[in-house]
């Protein structure tokens, strides 16, 4: 009898404590938040896969501080929904829908075409789409998904804009990696996953890929006024987890210490805006601050190797 009054307490104790402290828990899981003030007026704003999560958050704060933002993304719908959703938010008319699809090399080029031809001037790429945890499968150029859409596609497309970006410098490229970066190896004997594949550490190949991309470029535009910075969101209650049963229910049973996607967007946000990020490049941001980037990150060999062997996928010389 008492120890079952003694069991009843303790669970009593234990939902008091959490329903308590709750508040704090969240407090503390929405981390780093962008404090700038920064207006974007006259500025013009790439953001691909912005017609949801993260992306669509960035894109709405860029629209509200006046950017003319382009939402790529590679259903036009679902682009045109968020779309309107911000423009009658923010008050904001521009922000445009243009079709991206990474997965798709002839798609990059036809965006960046139609882009060259329609826009003046490139201040702030963002290279945020994503795709974790898809079963094997390749893209239209035979490219394994991970590594074509969330590396290959970001690589060509900013090649393809890069021009356009150092004549309106001072501009940035900010690239969405992750922590799963730490995970990540660049297994060039197998690029393409044809010997060894597994979907998770897919993934973390091509998270540590874009760490490496935003390295070798930010060297590159030394002293061009263009700017090239990496990031980890955070752990964000996104669409990213789609592919993975076991993930989405994880997903949704813990949403609660995850990130909301306008939380997950603060980084992003900091990297595009931050006035003290004026001349800072080929950084790692979490929580709108530095933050560790693993020893294969921080390899300007396997950098400048990645570079080479991208550019040979791709079919483009970019010196
Ligand atoms: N959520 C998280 O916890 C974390 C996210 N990240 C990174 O943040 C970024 C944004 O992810 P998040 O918002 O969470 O995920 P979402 O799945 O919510 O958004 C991903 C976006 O990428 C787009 N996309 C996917 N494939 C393509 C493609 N082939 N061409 C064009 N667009 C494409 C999606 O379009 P569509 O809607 O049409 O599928 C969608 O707009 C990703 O780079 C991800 O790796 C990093 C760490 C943690
Ligand atoms: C800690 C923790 C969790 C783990 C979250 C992790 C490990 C997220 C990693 C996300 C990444 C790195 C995504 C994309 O890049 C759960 C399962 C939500 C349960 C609650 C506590």
């Amino acid at each position: 009898m008492l120890n079952c009054l003694v069991t009843v307490l303790g669970i009593f104790i234990c939902v008091l404590l959490l329903f308590m402290t709750a508040p704090y828990i969240r407090r503390y899981m929405a981390g780093g938040v962008c404090k700038s003030t920064t207006k974007l007026n006259g500025k013009v704003v790439v953001i691909t896969g912005a017609n949801t999560g993260i992306g669509k958050e960035t894109a709405r704060d860029l629209a509200q501080r006046g950017a003319r933002v382009i939402i790529a993304c590679r259903d036009m719908a679902k682009g045109e929904a968020a779309a309107c959703e911000i423009r009658a938010e923010t008050g904001n008319q521009q922000v445009i829908v243009k079709k991206l699809d990474l997965a798709d090399t002839k798609s990059i080029r036809e965006f960046a075409e139609n882009f060259l031809a329609e826009e003046k001037a490139l201040h702030i790429l963002i290279n945020n789409a994503g795709v974790m945890l898809c079963p094997y499968s390749k893209t239209a150029d035979g490219f394994e998904m991970h590594l074509g859409v969330n590396h290959l596609g970001h690589f060509l497309l900013t090649f393809l804009l890069l021009e356009c970006l150092k004549q309106s410098a001072p501009a940035r490229i900010v690239n969405v990696s992750s922590l799963a970066h730490h995970g990540g190896r660049i297994r060039f004997h197998d690029l393409q996953g044809e010997k060894c594949y597994n979907w998770g550490l897919a993934y973390c190949h091509s998270k540590l890929a874009n760490v490496l991309f935003t390295r070798e470029l930010a060297r590159r535009l030394q002293g061009t006024g263009v700017t090239a910075n990496s990031l980890h969101p955070g752990s964000v209650h996104s669409e990213l987890v789609r592919h993975s049963i076991l993930m989405t229910l994880l997903w949704k049973t813990f949403s609660f210490f995850l990130k909301t996607p306008r939380e997950g967007a603060q980084t992003s946000v900091y990297c595009a805006v931050a006035e003290e990020l004026e001349s800072v490049t080929g950084q790692y941001f979490s929580d709108c601050r530095p933050a560790y980037v693993s020893p294969q990150g921080r390899n300007d060999e396997l950098a400048k190797k990645l570079w080479n062997v991208s550019c040979e996928l791709l079919g483009i010389q970019w010196d």
